[in-house]
């Protein structure tokens, strides 16, 4: 049989990672699939030829992105330039041409899928993005096929490999923040404006596909909760270690009785949980399934390789289904796109979780107790609390403490008050804590 002939747009980390994968394992990615895989037409505004294994094999390579959607010869498209625009352009006239198309775009997905999946639908297209949470791990198929029998309770992963990598060498060997960030985006890790890996921004875009995925809503990444890791010192690194904890950035996505929760925050998890110890550009992904219990998911969530893993993964699916009816696909979000239900996103005050406080107070008697006070007024009890020995001839202390499960409203009366006490220095310091446990 003829090979499948591709259209491939970008040539950076991921494109140039994919040609490599297709070239050096083509015997076997075709022998799976039933025919070969060509890419018969790339487009990229820069590349590095001499970086890129199989280019020689690629037919044809321009500049022009649209040149490759609207080339007859193309039956399937891999959009690899990243970005909302022109990648959602690209990506709907693609389908409106009647290809199918594969992409590791998470931005996309996340702030255009509820649109493509539909127009995808209409053409009888299939639209591919297993690249786009967690790099080369399957996990979009784990919730899609393997998990369909559960109903899925909640979601917990470290799901951005740049802020794993960044947290890991700075705990680690004491790396300086900035230092770490621009080995990873030399390393091909960052996304292309890196304050999307740092500020949460990227891991929100994957929680929010989960999200779907997991509970079959439509995607709503306005409504996810996003808080990055900059604001994370060596100091809270410390004392968590100190009281038994690691802090990880988390995107958390949970049914709770009064709706759905998509969170991404930096998280203390108890050290002893496998996912405490997933470290560097390593992604993990615990699903807890109401049939079959937690399950977790380890691999290479960015890198050229693990990423091209992911997206010939897809192609290979394509491939074998090109001649199903639609009707009988698996559907892009796991449920039928009829069956999708409105279910609300909370707000994060609506939300309940633990806490870790770290505050500096006047190291006076009287004054641990007022704010113990504070906390049980607002209904808040303590689980731990630690006090540092203060630094020569300082007047304030640090003070860590544990608390049990409050709504985050609650919690945010009660540092506000203890805030404004006379008795406390600057502002209060909040993780947010999570046991992992059922
Ligand atoms: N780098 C990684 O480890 C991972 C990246 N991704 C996603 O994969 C996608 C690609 O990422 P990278 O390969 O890292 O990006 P990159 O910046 O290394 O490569 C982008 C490529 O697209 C080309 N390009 C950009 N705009 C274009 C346009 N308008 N027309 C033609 N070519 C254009 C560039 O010239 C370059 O060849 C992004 O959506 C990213 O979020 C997903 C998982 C992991
Ligand atoms: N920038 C992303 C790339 C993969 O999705 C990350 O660091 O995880
Ligand atoms: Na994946």
């Amino acid at each position: 049989m003829e090979p499948v002939k591709v259209g491939l747009l970008g040539l950076g980390t991921v494109g140039g990672g994919t040609l490599t994968v297709l070239t050096r394992n083509a015997n076997e990615i075709a022998r799976r699939a039933g025919r070969g895989i060509e890419i018969a037409h790339a487009a990229a505004r820069d590349y590095n030829p001499a970086s890129i294994e199989g280019l020689e094999h690629v037919g044809r390579i321009g500049d022009d992105a649209f040149a490759v959607v609207d080339d007859p010869e193309i039956q399937i498209v891999v959009e690899l330039i990243g970005g909302y625009s022109p990648a959602r352009e690209l990506v709907l006239k693609a389908i409106a041409n009647g290809k199918h198309v594969v992409t590791a775009n998470k931005a996309l997905i996340a702030r255009h899928g509820n649109e493509i999946f539909a127009a995808a639908q209409a053409r009888g297209v299939m639209v591919g993005f297993e690249a786009a949470v967690a790099g080369g791990i399957p996990i979009i198929k784990a919730l899609r096929e393997g998990l369909a029998a559960n109903h899925i309770e909640w979601i917990a992963g470290i799901i951005n490999g740049t802020g794993n990598f960044i947290l890991t060498e700075m705990r680690d060997k004491g790396r300086d923040f900035a230092d770490v960030l621009a080995e990873a985006q030399a390393l091909g890790y960052a996304e292309a404006d890196p304050t999307f890996d740092v500020e949460g921004i990227d891991a929100a875009h994957k929680l929010t596909i989960l999200g779907s995925l997991a509970f079959g809503i439509p995607l709503q990444f306005e409504r996810c909760f996003t808080e990055g890791i900059s604001k994370i010192g060596a100091l809270d690194v410390t004392y968590a270690a100190e009281l038994g904890y690691r802090i990880k950035h988390l995107g958390i996505a949970r049914r709770s009785p009064g709706g759905i929760e998509l969170r991404v925050h930096p998280t203390l998890i108890p050290e002893r949980r496998l996912i405490a110890n997933v470290d560097g550009v390593m992604n993990a992904v615990l699903v807890k399934g109401d049939a079959v219990g937690p399950t977790l998911y380890y691999g290479a969530g960015a890198g050229a390789l693990p990423t091209a893993s992911a997206v010939i993964a897809d192609l290979v699916d394509v491939v074998r289904t090109l001649t199903t009816d639609p009707n009988n696909r698996v559907p892009h979000l796991a449920f039928q796109p009829d069956e999708l239900v409105d279910t609300p996103v909370l707000r994060m005050d609506e939300i309940e979780t633990a806490y870790y406080l770290r505050l500096s107070a006047l190291d006076q008697p009287g004054v641990m107790a007022r704010i113990a006070s504070i906390l049980g007024e607002e209904g808040i009890s303590i689980e731990a609390i630690k006090q540092k020995e203060p630094g020569e001839g300082e007047t304030h202390v640090p003070l860590v403490m544990l608390t049990h499960r409050v709504i985050e409203g609650r919690m945010n009366e009660a540092i506000a008050r203890i805030e404004a006490l006379e008795s406390v220095q600057g502002a209060v310091m909040r993780i947010r804590m999570e046991s992992l446990s059922g």
